[in-house]
């Protein structure tokens, strides 16, 4: 599915700085869902910082933001990161990446968990799961100081939002 994006997202505003693009004339930025995804996972990343232990979730939203902590992490942005995570998938990905890891026996309390969802309401009342790891997930993100939950406007629709 793609989605239109708002102007201020993207690189519409630098190509008409640049002049390849007159102001007059905006195109649409076409995002597709994966797009808007990596965007709010990247930005949940920013909330990262040397020294944390993080709880690392599970899904196509959050394998964004485990990405890019692992790019941070080589590009030394990032430091001294120990990341704990919410399923075998999330595991594997993390030590393909090279993101030193750990367990709650070993690290009780999680500095941030970061990690996506199946459904949002207004109350920020969550519906995860669907992608078979709660019970991990429930246990680490339990645990932690500070949970952001990445959700795409997919997510915000059905029964719950009112
Ligand atoms: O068990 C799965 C997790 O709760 C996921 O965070 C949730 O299912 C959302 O996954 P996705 O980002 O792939 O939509």
């Amino acid at each position: 599915m793609a989605i239109p994006c708002p102007p201020f997202i993207g690189s519409e505003k630098l190509s008409v700085e640049s002049g390849a693009m007159s102001p007059s004339s905006p195109s649409p930025l076409i995002l597709t869902q994966d797009e808007l995804k990596k965007i709010a996972a990247y930005k949940a990343v920013d909330f990262v910082q040397s020294g944390m232990v993080l709880g690392l979730g599970t899904g196509s939203t959050a394998k964004h933001a485990v990405d890019r902590i692992a790019d941070l992490l080589h590009q030394g942005k990032l430091k001294d990161i120990v990341g704990i995570p919410t399923s075998k998938k999330t595991h594997q990905q993390a030590v393909s990446l090279g993101i030193p890891l750990s367990d709650l026996d070993s690290h009780p309390v999680v500095d941030l968990a970061i990690d996506g969802a199946d459904e949002v309401d207004s109350n920020l009342n969550l519906v995860k799961g669907r992608g078979g790891s709660l019970l991990r997930e429930k246990m680490i993100e339990s645990a932690c100081k500070k949970f952001i939950v990445i959700v795409d406007e997919s997510k915000a629709g059905g029964s719950c939002w009112c």
